[in-house]
C-alpha cells in the first residue's frame, strides 16, 4: 500500500531528471535512511496536459506495485495546491543509453544484449498480461537497479487497451484475442503542422530534449515509433515489439536503424526503408528482422506476443523463470557511485517547493559579472546532471 507523503517533511537530495513532464528527484526517507526517486509534476506547468498524464502515471504505478521485479511499485504519493508527486525506488545505475556510451565504441555485446533485452521482454510481457501497452521503450527508460536489473520507467503514455476491436480484415487468426485489440489512431505526426520540426537527435543529450517534442507530440520518440503509428492505422502491443527491435539495434550498432537528416526523413525511414546490418547474419540480426517488420501482422510478437519472441534462436538456453536470480547481472552499479551521488549536491536538503517557485521566478536582473549566491543557486537546482 503506497503511504501518503507530506512534501513538507521531503527533502531532495539532487535532480536526478527532468522531462517533459515532471523533474524527478532523489529523496532521502527520513524514517528510514533509504533513498526514493521523487517524481514531481508542477499542476500550472506550461504542459496543459501535465496533471492528466500523471495521474495516469500514478494510477498505473498503483496497479504495477510489486507485481514483477523489472517493472516499478508506487512507494508513496502527495498532493498539494500546485504540485503532485510519487516516489518509486531509485535506480542507481541510471539508464541504458548512458550505460551504452560508457562501453567501448558505445555498443554492447551480443552477451549483455541478450541479458537487457530478456529483461526487458519479460517487463513488456508483464505490462502486456494487464492489457497495458507501454509505447514509450527507449533505452533512457529502461533504468539500472541497485541489483543491476532493469526497471522501465515513464508510464505517462502507456495506455490500457479498450475491449473494442479493430480486426485486419484480412487476417484468419480467431478474434477477439488480446493480441488484435487496438486503439483509435493518435494524431499524426506526419500530417501535423509542424512549423518548427526539430531535428532528429545525434546524441543522448538530443534525444533528452527531443522527449519535449515527444510529449507535446504524444506519439512515441521519433526513432522509436512504429510504421503503424505514422499511418495512423490504429496501433496495439506490435509497437512495443518494433521499439524492442529498434532498441535492440541501438544497442548492436550504437545508432538507431532509420535515423534521418530531420524528422520527415526519419518518418520516411520508419515507412519505408529496410533496416540495414553489417556483418554476417546471426541469430541477434534475425531477431531484430522479425522485431522490425514493418506490417505488424507479421512482426515477431503478433501472434503469440512475447513468448514467440521468447521462442527466438537468439534466446536459445535462456532460463525464464530464473532471470532474476543471476547473480551478476552485467553491470552493477558500486555502492562508491551510489554514495558519491547521494553526497554530492545538497547536503543540507533542496526544498522541492522552493525549486519549483524558482522556475517560475527566474532572475530579471540585469546579468552582473559577480554571481550572487541565489543565480548559483539556481543554476545548480535547474539543470539535470545529464
Ligand atoms: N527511479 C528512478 N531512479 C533513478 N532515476 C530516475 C528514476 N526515475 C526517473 N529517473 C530519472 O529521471 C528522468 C526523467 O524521468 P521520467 O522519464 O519518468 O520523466 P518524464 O518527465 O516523464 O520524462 P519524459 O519527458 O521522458 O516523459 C529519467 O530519465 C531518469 O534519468
Amino acid at each position: 500500500m503506497a503511504e501518503e507523503l507530506k512534501l513538507d517533511n521531503l527533502k531532495a537530495v539532487k535532480v536526478l531528471g527532468k522531462g517533459g513532464m515532471g523533474t524527478v528527484f532523489l529523496v532521502q526517507l527520513e524514517n528510514n535512511n533509504s533513498h526514493v526517486a521523487l517524481k514531481v509534476v508542477d499542476k500550472s506547468s506550461s504542459h496543459h496536459d501535465a496533471p492528466r498524464r500523471a495521474r495516469w502515471e500514478m494510477n498505473v504505478l498503483s496497479r504495477l506495485s510489486h507485481s514483477h521485479p523489472f517493472l516499478p511499485s508506487l512507494l508513496g504519493s502527495f498532493h498539494s495546491q500546485n504540485l503532485m508527486g510519487w516516489a518509486v525506488p531509485y535506480c542507481p545505475g541510471g539508464d541504458l543509453n548512458a550505460l551504452r556510451y560508457r562501453q567501448t565504441d558505445h555498443v554492447f555485446s551480443p552477451a549483455v544484449i541478450r541479458f537487457y533485452v530478456a529483461e526487458i521482454l519479460c517487463a513488456l510481457q508483464h505490462l502486456h498480461s494487464m492489457n497495458i501497452a507501454y509505447r514509450d521503450l527507449k533505452p533512457e527508460n529502461v533504468l539500472i537497479q541497485q541489483s543491476g536489473h532493469v526497471t522501465l520507467t515513464d508510464f505517462d503514455l502507456s495506455r490500457t487497451l479498450s475491449p473494442s476491436v479493430n480486426i485486419p480484415s484480412n487476417t484468419t487468426t480467431p478474434p477477439p484475442s488480446r493480441k488484435h485489440r487496438r486503439w483509435v489512431p493518435l494524431p499524426l505526426p506526419l500530417h501535423a503542422k509542424n512549423k518548427n520540426p526539430k531535428p532528429a537527435r545525434v546524441s543522448p543529450v538530443n534525444r533528452r530534449k527531443l522527449s519535449f517534442v515527444r510529449s507535446t507530440s504524444f506519439v512515441g520518440t521519433e526513432e522509436y515509433i512504429a510504421p503503424e503509428v505514422l499511418r495512423a492505422e490504429g496501433h496495439d502491443f506490435s509497437v512495443d515489439w518494433w521499439a524492442l527491435g529498434v532498441l535492440t539495434y541501438e544497442m548492436l550498432y550504437g545508432t538507431t536503424p532509420f535515423k534521418g537528416t530531420n524528422r520527415k526523413e526519419t518518418f520516411r525511414n520508419v515507412l519505408f526503408k529496410p533496416p540495414e546490418f553489417v556483418g554476417k547474419k546471426t541469430a541477434l540480426t534475425d531477431l531484430i528482422m522479425g522485431l522490425l517488420e514493418k506490417d505488424p501482422t507479421k512482426r515477431l510478437g503478433y501472434v503469440r506476443g512475447a513468448s514467440e519472441i521468447k521462442e527466438h534462436q537468439f534466446f536459445r538456453g535462456v532460463k525464464w523463470d530464473l532471470l532474476t536470480e543471476v547473480l551478476r547481472p552485467p553491470f552493477i552499479p558500486s555502492r562508491d557511485d551510489v554514495d558519491a551521488t547521494t553526497t554530492k549536491s545538497f547536503a543540507a536538503g533542496l526544498d522541492i517547493k522552493g525549486y519549483f517557485q524558482s522556475l517560475k521566478s527566474p532572475p530579471s536582473l540585469p546579468p552582473s559579472p559577480l554571481r550572487s549566491p541565489s543565480f548559483e543557486f539556481q543554476n545548480n537546482v535547474s539543470l539535470p546532471e545529464f
